[in-house]
């Protein structure tokens, strides 16, 4: 789901005079909001430094009165319509066909015993697991069919779907949109994964939620990328910044230029297709997230990472190495119809954590939803 920061207006405070200085002090930006895990989080008092020009009354003032700080609060963005929910549940239930068959005929008149947890173990392993989350699965199930005294294996089937939940709801996290006056958003990760389909899509759902979205098409390597980009931002009346065989972080930088003093809301820098190993490619990542930050302070406000769910447990170093060059703040898993390795979303959420702000589960802009675990594990058990 995408979210909205909102500024929620100061607590009243006695009308007092007040100075142009003070005026221009409180007029500081505030700074970017904390993690969208948190529900209402609060920004920290801004302190202004008072201009060259104030009388020393003036700064005793500012310094004795400090602003009371302003509040934030984070708004849920409106829900779909119940068809278009539907619609995407239907997909998403047929796009992981190939991983919940392995998961769900084990239960079918089976009795709880060795070889059924047996049997979900190879099946959560298949599915791309990994051994860690796994081992917490089976353990915990042993532990609930014990202290729960469940008898059936449809039992066993509800109480492996609460820990499913359990397990992946970490990784629902709202995409926080509003948090700054133009948000920029750096998109990275392996060739063909999907970054510029995911662009694409996203930039049509950001435009459906009124904002505004500019590109840059920093994949300087491949003409056919800049072109897709191209192709698509001219379809969807968005603006693209691309140079030829330029230099991305010079695309990056001139694209978050741009976009803030056109007052757009959110900027997605695409990057070329790139593995871990290729050291000197995730150095140049570096350089590019580097100089985003040189074009506006606060930038990058979002690192995604878009990930092929086919690629099974390679996804997770995938994570961990573009996490650790980047920081990343969010996933997006492509392609998980038609994989057998949906389980890769388990083996992310016990070991490497990062929020999934988006699944996609076919080619079409309707097939990238934001990830909600109830609603993946149930498509994956039902
Ligand atoms: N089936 C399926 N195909 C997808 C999905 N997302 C993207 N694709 C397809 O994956 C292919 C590669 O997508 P791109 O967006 O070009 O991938 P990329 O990561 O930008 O590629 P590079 O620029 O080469 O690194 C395209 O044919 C997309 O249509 C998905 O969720 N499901």
């Amino acid at each position: 789901m995408f979210s909205f920061f909102k500024k929620k207006p100061k607590p009243d405070t006695p009308a007092a005079p007040v100075e142009p200085q003070q005026l221009a002090a409180q007029a500081v930006p505030v700074p970017p909001a904390a993690p969208a895990s948190d529900p209402a989080p609060v920004a920290p008092p801004v302190l202004a430094t008072p201009p060259a020009q104030a009388t020393p009354e003036a700064q005793a003032a500012l310094a004795e009165t400090p602003e009371p700080p302003d509040t934030v609060e984070i708004v849920q963005a409106p829900p779909p319509s119940p068809e278009a929910k539907r619609s995407w549940l239907s997909r998403l239930k047929s796009g992981l066909t190939k991983t919940s068959t392995n998961l769900t005929t084990l239960f079918i008149g089976a009795r709880i015993d060795d070889e059924l947890y047996e049997e979900l173990e190879s099946a959560l392993l298949v599915s791309d697991a990994g051994v860690e989350a796994t081992q917490w699965l089976l353990n915990a199930l042993k532990k609930k069919v014990k202290d729960e005294r469940l008898t059936e294996a449809s039992q066993v089937r509800t109480a492996l779907r609460a820990l499913l939940i359990e397990l992946l709801q970490p990784l629902q996290q709202p995409l926080v949109l509003g948090r700054e006056k133009t948000m920029v958003m750096m998109i990275a990760g392996v060739n063909g994964v999907g970054k510029t389909t995911t662009i694409g899509k996203l930039a049509k759902h950001l435009q459906a939620h009124q904002q505004t979205v500019l590109l840059a098409a920093g994949d300087t390597f491949r003409a056919a990328a800049r072109e897709q980009l191209t192709i698509w931002g001219e379809r969807n009346n968005v603006s693209v910044i691309s140079q030829e065989s330029g230099d991305p972080a010079a695309v990056a930088f001139d694209a978050v230029h741009s976009a803030q003093a056109r007052g757009i809301n959110i900027v997605m820098i695409d990057t070329a297709g790139r593995l871990p190993t290729q050291l000197h490619l995730m150095d140049e990542l570096k350089k590019v997230k580097r100089v985003i930050a040189k074009g506006m302070a606060t930038a990058p406000h979002e690192v995604l990472l878009v990930i092929d769910g086919n690629t099974g447990q390679n996804a997770l170093a995938q994570v961990k190495a573009f996490d650790d060059a980047l920081g990343l703040t969010g996933l997006v898993v492509t392609k998980l119809d038609g994989t057998a390795k949906g389980g890769i979303l388990a083996a992310i959420a016990k070991t490497r954590p990062v929020p999934l702000y988006f699944i996609g589960v076919g080619e079409q802009i309707e097939d990238l939803q934001p990830f909600n675990a109830t609603e993946f594990v149930d498509a994956l058990l039902s």
